[in-house]
């Protein structure tokens, strides 16, 4: 069973201007049961992912339902930067009721599509990180099967896990990949941060097997950029849709201790925002999603902070990319 959330105009407060001076008096509260999406390309759109389902079936630590609306509290309170003319969406949020992860990811692939279709950016807000598998297929929905889309994923662990004991959040990209050879379509996987002490030797065999290109989180740091960086844009030349996923458990857990299994030796903020730099600048970034919110293990909101700061640079770069760099 999926529950479709509207979203609620209350999560957004926060110091009052009366001129737009934060981010909480600009966003507009669309209820999808009442209005349809209309927007256009300048403008953004919040989607949440409310489910514990994935990271449960993954024996993880619960609490990702609650991770998309601490991020929206967060970020109502960050001062906007946006012209007029650009557009910041909340719609809501699909929940994951009953266990039922598999409706959840089909309606949120459905939102996806819609969001595109309407030219507004996603920003997706985990939830577990089997958001992405529905992420991936909403914009698949929206692109066609025989698009190639490249996904790049800052992340602690591959996610490729295989399904033999069903899907959760450590198997989206599994999925993927699966679904990739179905369709005779190529698999363009790009993970940042992987390490070493959190992914077996099965996990780096698949991801051998599957070509997936990686980045270990010793060599993810600022010392390295000039590495990191033609890694990356090697990556980027060979697709024209790129499909952005941040799972939080990849930063150091010193910036980000509200995720179901943290990174004391991860990677840092500065090196996730360059690099955000170089594929906004890149101008294929299609969508983008923020996974595996945990609030119940956050520190005074440092992961929802983080988070809500992350989207509050993706919505500034993507409108002054050619003023920041
Ligand atoms: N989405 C997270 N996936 C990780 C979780 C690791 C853990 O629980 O320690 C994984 O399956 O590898
Ligand atoms: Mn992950
Ligand atoms: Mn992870």
């Amino acid at each position: 069973m999926v529950n479709y959330q509207k979203p609620e105009t209350a999560i957004w407060t926060g110091r009052k201007s009366g001129q737009q001076l934060y981010l909480h008096e600009k966003v507009q509260c669309i209820d999808l049961n009442e209005s349809s999406l209309d927007s256009n390309a300048k403008s953004f759109a919040l989607l949440g992912y409310a489910c514990n389902e994935g990271v449960k079936r993954n024996l993880g630590r619960i609490g990702a339902f609650d991770g998309p609306d601490v991020i929206r509290t967060q970020l109502g309170k960050m001062p906007n930067h946006l012209g007029s003319e650009t557009k910041l969406l909340d719609i809501g949020s699909v929940q994951c009721l009953q266990e039922d992860m598999e409706a959840a990811q089909e309606d949120l692939s459905e939102k996806v599509k819609l969001i595109l279709q309407s030219k507004a950016l996603p920003v997706l807000l985990g939830g577990g990180h089997d958001m992405a598998y529905a992420h991936y297929n909403g914009i698949k929905k929206y692109l066609g099967k025989n698009t190639p889309i490249g996904i790049i994923n800052f992340d602690a662990h591959f996610d490729l896990r295989s399904t033999e004991n069903g899907n959760n959040s450590g198997t989206p990209f599994y999925q993927i990949a699966e679904d990739c050879k179905k369709d005779n379509a190529p698999f363009h996987y790009l993970c940042l941060g992987i390490r070493k002490d959190a992914n077996d030797k099965v996990l780096f065999q698949t991801a051998r097997d599957l070509g997936v290109s990686y980045i270990e989180n010793i060599v993810f740091s600022m010392n390295e950029f000039k590495k990191v960086t033609r890694t990356l844009l090697d990556f980027i030349k060979k697709v024209d849709h790129i499909y952005v996923t941040i799972d939080l458990d990849g930063f150091s857990s010193a910036y980000a201790p509200g995720v179901s299994a943290p990174s004391p030796m991860g990677f840092t903020p500065k090196m996730v925002l360059e690099t955000l730099k170089l594929i906004i600048g890149s101008n294929k970034m299609i969508s983008i999603d923020i996974a595996e919110m945990n609030p119940k293990y956050d520190i005074d909101n440092h992961t929802a902070k983080l988070a809500a700061s992350l989207i509050h640079f993706v919505l500034d770069a993507k409108n002054y990319s050619n003023q920041l760099w």
